[in-house]
């Protein structure tokens, strides 16, 4: 059950571009481009960007990641949020670019995409040095995690700000008979992270349809990072159209999710 503090809880979208950068790399003209991508997300209401430069570049550039953060300067209220392994390259973008919030991801250099959280207590001491350079950098650490009430603890103590809940098994259970226990399995994770004082970000094939009842059920949820499915509805409504379809699901998430603990 939320409780009416973690009921108000205003759940931000940031929006991930990296499939901007996945059709823009196709071809050697610089269309779509990222930034107006960007641009077009924040004035519609987006409340911050993401990326995930992966080592590889397929889609997410360098460039990118410099290019955003200068137009994020045009957008003080907006957060920027680079996710990336902290063991391979995503230290240096967090170095030289101070962003709002770094989100530590566990992937390797040639995977699909991501599809895992991190394991405590194996990787706890190599993650606490680099989760302590960033907040010494100013930058708030999240870590992506799979929906494991028993491993919150863990992120805490390691020095982690925020989880971010790794919402694919999610998605897949949607609109099958193990819908329900898989979104309970999210709610207990969060909780467990609220009680040790994490905040909660959510992301990972999150979409229209799926998203307003994981708003509605995830207690202190901050913030869902959407990419895949807001760009391909964006391809049908326009970015404009996308980014106000979901913020108009986020808000009927919330209004269940007050209508909750009134
Ligand atoms: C960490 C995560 O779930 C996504 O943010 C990730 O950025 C997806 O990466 P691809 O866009 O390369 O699939
Ligand atoms: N952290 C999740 C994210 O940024 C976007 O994931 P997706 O919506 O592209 O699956």
């Amino acid at each position: 059950m939320t409780s009416s503090a973690t009921a108000t809880t205003r759940t931000a979208l940031s929006v991930n571009v990296n499939k901007v950068a996945l059709v823009r790399n196709t071809r050697h003209l610089g269309i779509p481009s990222v930034t107006r991508a960007a641009q077009l997300c924040l004035e519609a209401g987006a409340q911050g960007i993401t990326v995930h430069p992966r080592p590889d570049e397929r889609h997410i550039r360098a460039s990118d990641v410099s290019e955003l953060q200068e137009l994020l300067k045009q957008w003080p209220q907006a957060e920027y949020n680079i996710e990336g392994n902290p063991f391979h390259n995503l230290m240096d973008f967090i170095r030289a670019q101070r962003p709002h919030q770094a989100t530590f991801v566990p992937d390797g250099e040639d995977q699909f995409t991501s599809d895992h959280g991190w394991n405590f207590p194996q990787d706890a001491e190599r993650l606490a040095p680099l989760i302590a350079e960033c907040k010494a950098l100013g930058v708030r650490v999240s870590l992506f995690m799979d929906p494991i009430p028993a491993q919150m603890a863990a992120a805490k103590a390691v020095g982690a700000d925020r989880v971010e809940l790794y919402t694919e098994p999610y998605a897949a259970a949607w609109g099958t008979p193990a819908q329900a226990q898989q979104l309970e399995s999210y709610r207990a994770a969060a909780q467990a992270a609220l009680d040790v004082g994490l905040g909660i970000n959510a992301g990972h094939d999150l979409n229209l349809d799926n998203l307003a009842a994981f708003v509605a059920q995830v207690p202190g949820l901050q913030e869902v990072s959407i990419g895949h499915a807001l760009i391909a509805d964006a391809l049908e409504r326009g970015y404009a159209g996308a980014v106000q379809a979901y913020q108009e699901t986020i808000a009927a998430g919330m209004r269940s999710k007050t209508a909750q603990t009134a």
